[in-house]
C-alpha cells in the first residue's frame, strides 16, 4: 500500500530522515525509535501533511507529493483516519456530534452507523455526553470511533497511548490491533511492549532506518477517487447550529460585537453627533421664534450709521438702496424657505361668505413667525396667507380656512411724494395658508412677545394689483427672506452685502451659532471618524483573537477532510447567523440604545430610517469579521495546531 523510496527530510541542514526506503502492507505497523529519531516526520510524509521532502512516497501507486488540496481532503475524509496522543476532539460537542463530524461532507449522514461503531467500542451510553467530561481512555475511543466513521483504509496513530494509563493504553492498543485485521494501521509509539510478532516494525535511529518490515509489498490496491465530497449549505448550517449550541457564549459575544460595531458605525455614518449642536440653534428658535432666520430686504431705512453689526438696532438715519430684481433672484433659491412681502395695510376689512370683518390696525409691517396651516402663496394666482387670529374670529379651524375666498379691502400708504398719502385698494383672493404672527423680542434681558394681528401676505400678482390701485409707482416692494438654515441665512446675507445691499436681521446672534456649529461639526467629524474606525478595529481584533483561538478546531476539521473552501462556507454561515442575531438584537434593543446614545452623544440614534441603515452596517461589519476569520482559517497549519505531544 505504502511505498517509501529514498526519502530524506532536512530541517535547518540537519537530517530528520536520511534516505529511507520501505513498504507497508495491511495489518499492524509500528514506527518506533528514540525521541527525535524522525518518527513524526515520517508519519507526516506518509499522510501527505508534509509534501516537501526528497525521494518519493506512494500510497496505492499515487505519489503523496502530488496530492492536490482537494485530493488530500478527500483522502482525509475517506481513506486516512488519524488518532492522536491528545485525542483532538471538539471538547464542547457531544460524543455523537464529534463522531459525526466527517459525515458532514457526505450527503447522507449515517447516524445508525455512528451508533453501531459507538456500541462496538463500548461507549454507546456516552453518545450524548460532552467530550470534555470524559476520561482519557473514553476520549481516545471517541476519537477512534470518529475515524472509523470515515471507513478508512488506513489508520495513522501518533503516540495514541502516551496520555493514557497502562490499562487504558492496552485497551486502546487492542482496539487498534482489532482494526488492523481489516485495515492498515500505522502506530508511532515509544511503548515497544505493545509490539507482538504479528506486527511490522519500522525502527528509526537518528533519521536512519534500522529495521523495516520483512515482507516486501509487490501488489498495490487500486484507488478510486470519484466519490462526491462537498459541504452542502444545509450541512454547513447544521454544523453551525451544533457549534453555536456548544459555544453559545462565544456566539453571543460575536453577535454582540457585530451589533455594537454596527451601531457605532451608524453614529458615524448618520453624522448624528454633529447634528447635536443643532440643538443649540433649536433652543434659540424656541426663544426667538422662526423669524430668527429672516432677512429683511428693504428699499430704504433709517440707519444708526453703517453696518458695524448693529443692524438689528432701531435705525435713525436715511439709507436708500436698489432692491429691484432681488425677489426674482431669491424666490427659487435652494437656501430659501419662503419669501414674504412686507406690505403693511391699514383699515383692513375682510368679507367672507357675505360677512364683513374689521381687522384692527397695529401700525406694524406684517410678521410671520411660522405657517401653521397650508403653504405660502405662489405667483400663479391671487393667493393670500392670513393671520391665525383672523381665522379664530371666523370660528373655523386653520385647515378649514384653506381654500376659502375672501374679499380684502384696505388703505395703503403711498410715499411716492415723500409724504404718506392713504389710498384705497381691494382684491379677491384665496386663502392658501394660515400664519402664526407672533413677534418675539428681548427687552432688558427678558424675552417678550406680541402678535401682529393684521399680517396678510399676498402673492406677488395680488400685491402688484393692490399697489397699482394705490397708484404706487415704486415697484420695489420690501420683502423678507426666510432662510432654511442658520448657515443659509449667513450665506445669503454675505451675498447681499457683496452686492452692496444692507439686509436687516439678527445676524450677530445667528453668526455665533453658525460658527459654533461649524466648529462642532469639524470636531464631531473627527470624533465620528475615530469612532467608526475604532469599531471596525475592535471587530477585526475580536474576530482575529477568536479566529486564532480556534485554529485547533479548524485543524480538526481539516484532518476530518474539510478544505479551506468548506471552512469558508462554514465561516459564512456562522457570520450570517451572527449577523441576523445582531440585527434582531439591535431592533429589539433600539429603545435602550437610544437612551445610551442620548446620554453619550445627546442624540436619538434610532429615528425614522436610521434604524434600517443599521442593518446593512451590521452586515458590512460582519464582512470584516468574515475576512478576519478567513485569515485564521488560512493560517491554520494542521500539524502545528494538533501536535502537542513531545514537542
Ligand atoms: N518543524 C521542524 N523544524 C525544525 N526541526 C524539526 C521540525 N520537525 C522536526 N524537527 C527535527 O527533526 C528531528 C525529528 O523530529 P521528529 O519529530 O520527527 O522526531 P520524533 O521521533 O517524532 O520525536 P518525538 O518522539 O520526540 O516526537 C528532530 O531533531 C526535530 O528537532
Amino acid at each position: 500500500m505504502f511505498e517509501i523510496k529514498n526519502v530524506s527530510k532536512q530541517y535547518n541542514g540537519e537530517f530528520a530522515l536520511n534516505n529511507i526506503s520501505f513498504s507497508i502492507a495491511k495489518g499492524m505497523n509500528f514506527i518506533v525509535g528514540a525521541s527525535g529519531s524522525g518518527k513524526t516526520t515520517l508519519l507526516k510524509i506518509i499522510s501527505g501533511m508534509e509534501q516537501d521532502f526528497d525521494g518519493e512516497a506512494y500510497y496505492c501507486g499515487k505519489s503523496v507529493k502530488q496530492l492536490t488540496p482537494s485530493e488530500k481532503s478527500y483522502y482525509y475524509n475517506n481513506i486516512f483516519g488519524f488518532i492522536w496522543q491528545d485525542f483532538n476532539l471538539l471538547e464542547d460537542l457531544s460524543v455523537l456530534d464529534n463522531v459525526l463530524l466527517p459525515q458532514y461532507l457526505k450527503n447522507n449522514q449515517s447516524r445508525k452507523n455512528a451508533e453501531s461503531i459507538l456500541k462496538d467500542l463500548k461507549i454507546s451510553d456516552l453518545a450524548q455526553q460532552k467530550v470534555k467530561y470524559l476520561s482519557g481512555g473514553q476520549k481516545q475511543r471517541v476519537a477512534i470511533a470518529r475515524e472509523l466513521m470515515k471507513n478508512p483504509r488506513v489508520i495513522i496513530a501518533d503516540e495514541p497511548t502516551s496520555a493514557l494509563d497502562e490499562k487504558t493504553a492496552k485497551v486502546t492498543m487492542d482496539i487498534l490491533k482489532a482494526i488492523s485485521k481489516k485495515r492498515t494501521v500505522i502506530v508511532v509509539t515509544h511503548n515497544t511492549h505493545f509490539i507482538d510478532h504479528t506486527s511490522n516494525v519500522i525502527s528509526l535511529d537518528k533519521g536512519e532506518l534500522v529495521t523495516s518490515p520483512q515482507e516486501v509489498v509487490t501488489t498495490t490496491e487500486s484507488l478510486k477517487y470519484d466519490q462526491r465530497h462537498s459541504l452542502s449549505v444545509k450541512n454547513a448550517f447544521a454544523l453551525t447550529k451544533s457549534t453555536i449550541r456548544s459555544k453559545w457564549g462565544r456566539f453571543g459575544v460575536s453577535a454582540l460585537t457585530l451589533m455594537v460595531a454596527g451601531v457605532l458605525c451608524l453614529t458615524t455614518v448618520s453624522g448624528a453627533i454633529g447634528d447635536s449642536s443643532q440643538g443649540e440653534f433649536d433652543k434659540l428658535i424656541d426663544t426667538y421664534g422662526e423669524g430668527l432666520k429672516d432677512i429683511s430686504v428693504v428699499g430704504s431705512f433709517m440707519s444708526a450709521g453703517g453696518t458695524d453689526g448693529k443692524q438689528e438696532e432701531k435705525p435713525n438715519a436715511n439709507v436708500t438702496q436698489n432692491i429691484g430684481g432681488l425677489y426674482a433672484k431669491y424666490v427659487d433659491d435652494k437656501r430659501v424657505d419662503f419669501i414674504a412681502f412686507s406690505q403693511a395695510f391699514n383699515d383692513i376689512k375682510v368679507t367672507m361668505n357675505g360677512k364683513e370683518f374689521s381687522i384692527p390696525s397695529t401700525g406694524s409691517a406684517p410678521v410671520i413667525n411660522k405657517l401653521v396651516a397650508g403653504k405660502m402663496p405662489t405667483d400663479k394666482a391671487n393667493e393670500v396667507v392670513v393671520p391665525d387670529g383672523f381665522v379664530q374670529t371666523l370660528g373655523i379651524s386653520n385647515e378649514q380656512a384653506i381654500g376659502k375666498e375672501i374679499h380684502f379691502s384696505s388703505k395703503i400708504y403711498n410715499w411716492d411724494t415723500g409724504e404718506p398719502v392713504l389710498k384705497d385698494a381691494s382684491i379677491t383672493a384665496t386663502i392658501v395658508g394660515v400664519a402664526d404672527t407672533t413677534v418675539y423680542y428681548e427687552y432688558e434681558g427678558k424675552v417678550s412677545e406680541y402678535s401682529v394681528t393684521d399680517s396678510f401676505f399676498f402673492s406677488k400678482v395680488a400685491l402688484d394689483d393692490l399697489r397699482r390701485q394705490a397708484e404706487m409707482k415704486n415697484e420695489n416692494i420690501n420683502f423678507t427672506i426666510r432662510a432654511k438654515t442658520p448657515a443659509d441665512m449667513i450665506s445669503i446675507k454675505d451675498e447681499l452685502n457683496e452686492a452692496g445691499i444692507v439686509p436687516l436681521g439678527r445676524f450677530e446672534l445667528v453668526e455665533d451659532i453658525v460658527r459654533l456649529n461649524a466648529q462642532t461639526i469639524e470636531q464631531s467629524g473627527s470624533a465620528n471618524a475615530i469612532i467608526g474606525i475604532l469599531s471596525v478595529v475592535i471587530v477585526i481584533a475580536i474576530f482575529l483573537i477568536t479566529g486564532f483561538m480556534r485554529t485547533r478546531e479548524f485543524a480538526i476539521y481539516k484532518v476530518s477532510g474539510f478544505r479551506n473552501l468548506h471552512l469558508g462556507l462554514l465561516n459564512l454561515t456562522e457570520r450570517m447567523t451572527e449577523t441576523v442575531t445582531a440585527i434582531l438584537v439591535m431592533l429589539i434593543a433600539s429603545p435602550l440604545i437610544n437612551v445610551a446614545t442620548k446620554g453619550l452623544f445627546s442624540i436619538n440614534l434610532f429615528h425614522s430610517n436610521l434604524l434600517f441603515t443599521g442593518v446593512p452596517l451590521i452586515a458590512l461589519v460582519a464582512v470584516a469579521a468574515y475576512f478576519t476569520t478567513t485569515i485564521a482559517i488560512l493560517n491554520t497549519h494542521t500539524i502545528k495546531a494538533l501536535k502537542t505531544g513531545d514537542r
